[in-house]
């Protein structure tokens, strides 16, 4: 579905599209400012789809594997695309921004530790680096997660001080994106998108950027309601992971492993508790909460002490190990897992290096292997047994074919005495 069959839920004025009216004109070069896990697989897509699209990353190496089509992406469909026609064709990868219609902006918004405030200074050299390109009627559309009003107290003065005035002659929107890491190609097409807009030009002519592929609907909003509504969904889920974190720490206390309790309380037709691990980690979860607390310290106890019980789990963990390691003499540990979740190379946030560090700072030996992580990769889990001869195995990411391949060495490594410890959350994708 498409914006116009949704055009219902437009606000402003009618009369869309008459003469002269920009939304006749709908952006065709797209550049886009951060070419990472997000902005790449969406300069894919649009390139794929027919659009002009000019990558711009400061990463050189990003840029030059981009070029050469040689980048090793984890998705296979986005691996696919690199090297298609369309895209050989329409995508070129630069280091510097040029013109165009419209610009997309994907860079990272991390916190600056250890006070979590946002750090936005991405964002501002991206603004800095388009300026010189801005023309009047072009379009800048924000991707990044941004803290709430960041729209109108960064980037409208920004684009004030460099002459513009958004809304009349540069349009401004904001739309977060949303995909789940592991399962970017589906989502990226066929997930809701929401669509924050200075105004009613704005927000159609960002749909223009999306409607070539979009399987999903597309809902406008003003600016602040995307910025919130990104900020809450990531909240939401963060929140919902520390409770069910929360559950498996009182099923330690009451020495009873909670997953099967998890299982029956959600059998009823209310309930749906997510499932306890070793902490959360990644670009998204571990951050955004911050920005909600840092626009409203009063209102944000339940988010920060969620977040609080989430950053605590990756020590939960590691003591675990700790008791296990205790009966060993000189223990040689192996730990496989790096990432932040199963079937994706992300080790940004990861609860299993934190734990990993830690162990290493207790002066354990730790052998560290992670099938995504091309640092860390290994072909083959019985030739990394029998080459680090562990006295522990640690599973601290379900990546499938670890547990699938631990799994089959489970008899032998008990008959030698290596204790086996099996940590972490299956692949959250839901169907
Ligand atoms: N990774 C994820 O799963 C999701 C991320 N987001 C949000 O999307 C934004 C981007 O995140 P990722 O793509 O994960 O980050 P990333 O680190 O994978 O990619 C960002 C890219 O921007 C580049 N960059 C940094 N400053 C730049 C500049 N001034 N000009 C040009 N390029 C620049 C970096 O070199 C990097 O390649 C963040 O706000 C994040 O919160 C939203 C949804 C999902
Ligand atoms: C609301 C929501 O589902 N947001 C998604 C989230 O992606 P992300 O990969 O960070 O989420 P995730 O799969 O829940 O994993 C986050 C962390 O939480 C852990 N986790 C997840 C589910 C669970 O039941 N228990 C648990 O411990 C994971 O192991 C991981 O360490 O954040 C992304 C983002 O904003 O970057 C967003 O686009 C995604 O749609």
């Amino acid at each position: 579905m498409t914006s116009s069959e949704n055009e219902s839920e437009l606000s402003g004025p009618s009369g869309l599209g008459g003469p002269g009216d920009p939304v006749l004109d709908p952006v065709e070069d797209i550049v886009v400012i951060g070419t990472g896990f997000i902005g790449l697989p969406l300069a894919l897509l649009l390139a794929d789809h027919g659009k002009r699209v000019v990558g711009v990353d400061i990463d050189r190496n990003l840029v030059r594997e981009i070029n050469d089509g040689t980048l090793n992406v984890d998705e296979d469909e986005l691996q696919d695309l690199l090297t298609t026609g369309p895209v050989e064709r329409n995508l070129e990868a630069r280091t510097e921004p040029t013109d165009g219609d419209a610009f997309v902006i994907s860079v990272p918004t991390p916190l600056t530790e250890p006070n979590k405030s946002p750090d936005l200074s991405a964002l501002e050299a991206a603004l800095e680096s388009i300026q010189p390109y801005l023309e009047p009627g072009d379009l800048i559309n924000v991707e990044s997660t941004i803290p709430p009003l960041t729209c109108e107290e960064t980037i409208v003065p920004f684009l004030e001080a460099a002459g513009f005035e958004p809304g009349a002659d540069v349009q401004l929107a904001h739309s977060p994106e949303r995909i789940l890491p592991g399962n970017v190609f589906d989502e990226l097409v066929g997930n809701d998108r929401v669509i924050g807009g200075i105004d009613e030009t704005s927000r159609r002519r960002a749909a223009s950027i999306y409607e070539p592929f979009l399987e999903g609907e597309i809902y406008y909003t003003d600016l602040l309601s995307a910025e919130l509504c990104k900020l809450m969904e990531n909240t939401f889920r963060d929140v919902n992971v520390a409770l069910a974190n929360e559950f498996a720490l009182i099923g330690e206390e009451l020495d009873i492993d909670m997953s099967n309790v998890i299982e029956l309380a959600n059998r009823h037709p209310r309930v749906d508790i997510l499932q306890p691990g070793i902490g959360v980690g990644g670009h998204c979860l571990p951050i955004d909460p911050w920005f909600l607390n840092e626009a409203d310290p009063e209102h944000t106890n339940l988010i920060t002490s969620a977040r609080r019980i989430n950053d605590k789990m990756p020590a939960v963990a590691t003591q675990k190990i700790r008791r296990a390691l205790a009966s060993h003499a000189d223990p040689t540990v192996l730990a496989f897992g790096a990432a932040y979740k199963p079937s994706v190379d992300d080790c940004r946030n990861s609860p299993a290096m934190q734990i990993v560090a830690d162990l290493r700072d207790d002066g354990y030996r730790v052998h560290h292997y992670d099938r995504y992580v091309d640092e860390l990769a290994y072909d083959d889990l019985p030739s990394v047994l029998e080459r680090e001869s562990p006295d522990v195995v640690v599973q601290l990411v379900p990546h499938e074919r670890t547990v699938a391949a631990l799994e089959s060495e489970r008899s032998r490594l008990a008959d030698a005495g290596v204790d086996v410890l099996q940590f972490g959350v299956e692949n959250p994708i839901e169907p």
